[in-house]
């Protein structure tokens, strides 16, 4: 099988698939279009999110037998045409949740304990106690929407904080010794902390909106690395102003035009978010680790391997 690398990855990748008798081509810099000239030549793709792999891509790619994603979102690929034709789709989210749980827990003692704040005061000369006093994580009921790879992960490590975690996730039955399964009425009602883990689809683009924050009852924490584009931004900076929104930890931002590339705009919102003290922001880096850029890697590779070595 002839398979084309358009990513940079670990480069256990390479090895061990050409251990494996796969002929494999790395393009890590041709456009969308020079990728879509050539695409009918090989049978699979390792990708991780630099090329949308749209209808037409797939239509163009006749000989594609799969799409491996190097990572956890898939919104990059048009699913419901791949699984048309009968392109298999592989992800690694196994990979990178672990990373993804511990940048949530970090980001929010981070904030909630005014941890970086703090540190800047006293290494600018600043002593002040009273005024950074932090506010404990344990014995918070955390909200979590979405309840695979990232949820648990995110889940095992909370509860271990001795909060009380429960979730929404449009699947039934997900409980566990971790996390217990709620309506997103009830999570809306009990939420002290929210935290975003789903994929960005149609349904779930400006989940958290001007409507959804209204129904919080409480005044609550912010975490979200899904996607920014999970978020209306404006809603999120004018609940963070009004102090419905406590603080927010943003992994993503609506901005990005994809996480190899900067923020795309400048504009008010976006200025806000970096300027508030009430926010934390990473440039897309909670499965960025690098413990998880092996496994990533080890799990595609594993993958492939099952499904296409003979
Ligand atoms: N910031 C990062 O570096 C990073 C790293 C990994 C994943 N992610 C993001 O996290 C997302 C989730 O990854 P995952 O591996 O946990 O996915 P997953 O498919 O294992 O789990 C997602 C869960 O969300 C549920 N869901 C989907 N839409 C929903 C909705 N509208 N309301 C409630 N539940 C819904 C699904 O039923 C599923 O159980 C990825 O798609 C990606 O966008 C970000
Ligand atoms: O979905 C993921 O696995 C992460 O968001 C990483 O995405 P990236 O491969 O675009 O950096």
């Amino acid at each position: 099988m002839k398979i084309l690398l358009l990513d940079k990855n670990h480069p256990l990748i390479t090895d061990q698939l050409l251990a494996k008798n796969f002929i494999l081509e790395e393009d890590f810099t041709s456009t969308y279009d020079e990728v879509y000239n050539k695409i009918e030549n090989y049978d699979g793709v390792i990708i991780r999110s630099r090329i949308p792999l749209d209808k037409n891509f797939l239509e163009k790619g006749k000989n594609l037998k799969f799409i491996a994603r190097v990572g956890a979102g898939m919104e990059n690929i048009d699913i419901p045409v791949a699984e048309k034709l009968g392109i298999q789709l592989i992800n690694s989210p196994e990979g990178n949740r672990d990373s993804v749980a511990e940048h949530v827990v970090g980001m929010l003692l981070v904030l909630m304990n005014r941890l970086f704040i703090a540190s800047q005061e006293v290494k600018n000369g600043i002593w002040l106690r009273e005024e950074n006093r932090g506010d404990e994580l344990m014995g918070k009921t955390v909200g979590l929407i979405g309840y695979g790879n990232m949820g648990k992960a995110t889940a095992k490590r909370l509860s271990g904080f001795g909060c009380k975690v429960i979730f929404h996730d449009i699947l039934p039955s997900l409980s566990d010794e971790y996390a217990t399964q709620v309506s997103l009425e009830e999570l809306k009602e009990k939420a002290e902390v929210l935290s975003l883990h789903i994929p960005l689809t149609e349904i779930s683009y400006y989940l958290i909106d001007g409507p959804f924050i209204s129904d919080m009852k409480n005044d609550f924490y912010f975490v979200n690395t899904a996607r920014g584009k999970n978020v209306e931004t404006k809603a999120l900076v004018e609940a963070i102003k009004a102090g419905k929104v406590k603080g927010a930890c943003l992994d993503v931002l609506e901005y990005e035009k994809s996480s190899f590339e900067h923020l795309e705009t400048e504009n008010e919102d976006l200025k806000y978010l970096l300027e508030s003290e009430k926010v934390i922001v990473t440039p897309h880096i909670a499965g960025w680790t690098i413990q998880s850029k092996e496994k990533l890697a080890q799990v595609i590779v594993d993958k492939i391997v099952a499904s296409f070595s003979k």
